[in-house]
C-alpha cells in the first residue's frame, strides 16, 4: 500500500482550503497513493469564531466532500482534522477516517488541547471552545491497523502505547505544528513514538503562515517501524509518498520485540505477566 502524506497551508477561505486539499488527494491518487491523510485543521486555519461558525455535524457537508473523493477515487482518506459540532458555541477537534466506498471507518476526537504560551509570544488556548475527546480509536483498515491521534497528542507517549496495545501498526498524527516547537520537537518525536512502538507513523502537516501571526512548520513525514524517514514533504504545499509494507513491519517487530517487553504500566506499577 502506497501512502500519501498532505501538507497545505489553509487559511480562512473554507471553499479555498477544500479545493486544495481535493487537488492533493486527486495529484496522490493520480501518483499510485492507496490511503491520503490530510492535516489539522484542513477546513479552517483561522479565528476560534470563524471555526465555531464554520462546524458542522460529522456528517456535515464537509466531511461528506472527502467521503465523497474516497469512493469516487477508490482509496482511504483520513479527512485530517475537521470542526465538529459539539455542544452550543462548542467543537471537537475531528479525524475521519474514510473507507474506499466512503463509509467512515473510525472517528477521532482529539484528546489533549494546546492551551500554551510560548516564548515567541504566541498563546494557544485551545480548550476554550475546544472539547477534548474521551475515546481512543484504532481503526481495521485492509492495509493495516491504523491508531489516530491529533497534533498535541504527539507529546502522550502513553496515549501511543495504548494504541500499539490495542493493536495499532500505522499511527497517525494530523497536526499544525507551530513553527517554534516543530523545528526542535517535530521530527525526534515522530521518530519516538514510531520506534518505541514498532509502528509506522504517517504525519500530514500544515506549513508556513496562516494568518494572524500563526505560522506552522511543515515537514510532513511517514517514518518506517525502524525509526527512519522514508517520506518529507518539502517547503510549502504538496505531498510525499511512501510504501507501508506489513513484511517490514513484521521484520523489525520479529528483530526487536520491545512492546513485549513491557514491565511497567502508566501508573508506575510493575508486572511480571505483561511478558511477549
Ligand atoms: O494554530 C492553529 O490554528 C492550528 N493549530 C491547532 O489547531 C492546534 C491546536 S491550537 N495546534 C497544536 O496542537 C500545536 C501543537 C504544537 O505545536 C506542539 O505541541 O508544539
Amino acid at each position: 500500500m502506497i501512502a500519501a502524506a498532505v501538507q497545505l497551508t489553509s487559511t480562512e477561505d473554507r471553499a479555498r482550503n477544500l479545493r486544495e486539499a481535493m487537488r492533493w488527494i486527486d495529484e496522490a491518487h493520480r501518483r499510485g497513493a492507496g490511503f491520503v491523510a490530510l492535516p489539522e485543521n484542513v477546513d479552517l486555519m483561522g479565528s476560534e469564531e470563524a471555526k465555531i461558525a464554520g462546524a458542522e455535524a460529522v456528517d456535515g457537508p464537509t466531511f461528506q466532500a472527502f467521503a465523497a473523493r474516497a469512493k469516487a477515487l477508490g482509496i482511504w482518506v483520513l479527512a485530517g482534522t475537521l470542526a465538529e459540532r459539539a455542544s452550543p458555541g462548542r467543537i471537537f477537534n475531528t479525524s475521519v477516517l474514510y473507507d474506499p466506498e466512503g463509509a467512515a471507518a473510525a472517528v477521532y476526537r482529539k484528546v489533549h488541547l494546546f492551551d500554551v504560551d510560548l516564548a515567541d509570544g504566541v498563546r494557544y488556548r485551545e480548550s476554550r471552545v475546544v472539547e477534548s475527546g474521551r475515546e481512543l480509536v484504532v481503526a481495521e483498515a485492509g492495509f493495516g491497523r491504523v491508531g489516530l491521534s491529533i497534533c498535541y497528542d504527539l507529546r502522550f507517549p502513553e496515549l501511543f502505547r495504548a494504541l500499539a496495545q490495542k493493536g495499532a501498526e500505522i499511527l497517525a498524527v494530523p497536526s499544525a505544528f507551530t513553527l517554534h516547537t516543530g523545528k526542535d520537537h517535530w521530527e525526534v518525536l515522530l521518530r519516538a513514538r514510531a520506534i518505541e512502538n514498532t509502528a509506522y507513523v504517517i504525519a500530514p502537516a500544515q506549513v508556513g503562515r496562516h494568518g494572524a501571526g500563526r505560522t506552522t512548520y511543515g515537514n510532513a513525514m511517514i517514518v518506517d517501524p525502524w525509526g527512519a524517514v522514508i517520506a518529507r514533504c518539502s517547503d510549502g504545499p504538496g505531498i510525499c509518498l511512501a510504501e507501508l509494507s506489513p513484511e517490514v513491519l513484521l521484520r523489525v517487530r520479529r528483530e526487536l520485540p520491545s512492546l513485549g517487553h513491557r514491565r511497567v504500566g502508566v501508573s508506575g506499577s510493575f508486572s511480571d505477566t505483561d511478558r511477549g
